[in-house]
């Protein structure tokens, strides 16, 4: 699948065709038993694909989590693979669920990983973490920026124990989470509609707690559903950023599975609710 507009562009596309929701695709043990499936890599490739097969024709971008294929060694890596090239062929954007981050030489090895062209595992997009400083990601937005592809970079992250870190206060007063998005910002300076450098700001963070007014790129929220966040919570928490939103979910679809019509009704119902919302 050859790569053309910036990522920036590709997502609004995405987005504005088949709604802002991301599903995760996230095999956790107790939703392959829940399935009454065995932990094993058949299983897994059951689990994930059955969720593909569900979703990747339909919704803007699925959100394979890495950690629980790869608990499975090389034969759950090859599931994944499948995973993001079928997805990607049914139309989906892939956004790999990696959190990467590394000295620069080292991010380059992960860059050419999830993001080149050639690589078994190309994905769309992938997340990152900026606390080896956000100046070490540049070799992974400087391959993201040539191919075509987005990172999410982690700035305000949903659970709980993040706080700490990202919202203590920098030498210059800004939170750390700030300064993470002002940093995403100045990559994304008038890229139109938006830049391929998005941030991840999980959906239970407190109202408010980051300015997005010049970030202009997207934003995703993960910690729908299961980590507590409505749809309803959005506005109050995002704001004025809201369009720039993507949301995400993962188990609260996933546990309707394994029929594919369940799945795909449940992920269904979220982005119909996440489109009333948007329309308001
Ligand atoms: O980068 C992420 O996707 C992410 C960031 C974050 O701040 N919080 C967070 O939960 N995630 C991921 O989002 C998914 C959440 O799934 P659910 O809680 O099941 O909807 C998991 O794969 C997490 O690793």
């Amino acid at each position: 699948m050859t790569v053309r507009a910036g990522f920036g562009r590709r997502l609004a596309e995405s987005v504005a065709a088949r709604g802002a929701l991301c599903v995760g695709i996230d095999p956790h043990p107790a939703l392959l038993n829940a399935w009454g499936l065995e932990e094993s890599p058949a299983a897994l490739e059951r689990f994930a694909m059955t969720a593909v097969e569900a979703l990747a024709g339909e919704f803007a971008v699925l959100k394979p989590q890495s950690a629980f294929f790869e608990v499975y060694g090389s034969a759950g890596v090859a599931v994944l693979e499948k995973v993001v090239a079928a997805s990607r062929e049914a139309g989906a954007l892939v956004l790999l669920d990696v959190k990467r981050g590394d000295i620069g030489s080292t991010m380059t090895a992960y860059a050419n990983a999830y993001l080149d062209e050639h690589s078994p595992l190309a994905a769309d997009a992938l997340t990152v973490s900026p606390y080896l400083g956000f100046g070490s990601l540049a070799p992974a937005l400087g391959i993201a920026e040539q191919t075509g592809r987005g990172v999410f970079v982690l700035a305000r992250t949903s659970n709980p124990e993040g706080a700490a870190l990202q919202r203590s206060t920098a030498d210059d007063g800004r939170t750390v989470g700030q300064s993470i998005v002002d940093a995403a910002g100045e990559n994304n300076a008038g890229a139109d509609p938006y830049g391929y450098v998005g941030v991840v700001a999980g959906a239970t963070i407190k109202p408010g707690e980051l300015d997005f007014s010049r970030l202009n790129g997207p934003i995703l929220a993960p910690g729908l559903g299961a980590q507590g966040a409505t749809v309803q919570s959005l506005r109050a928490t995002f704001g004025a950023a809201l369009p720039s939103v993507l949301p995400a979910t993962a188990r609260d679809v996933l546990r309707h599975g394994p029929s594919v019509a369940d799945l795909r009704s449940a992920a269904r119902r979220v982005r119909d609710e996440l489109g009333v919302l948007l329309e308001s």
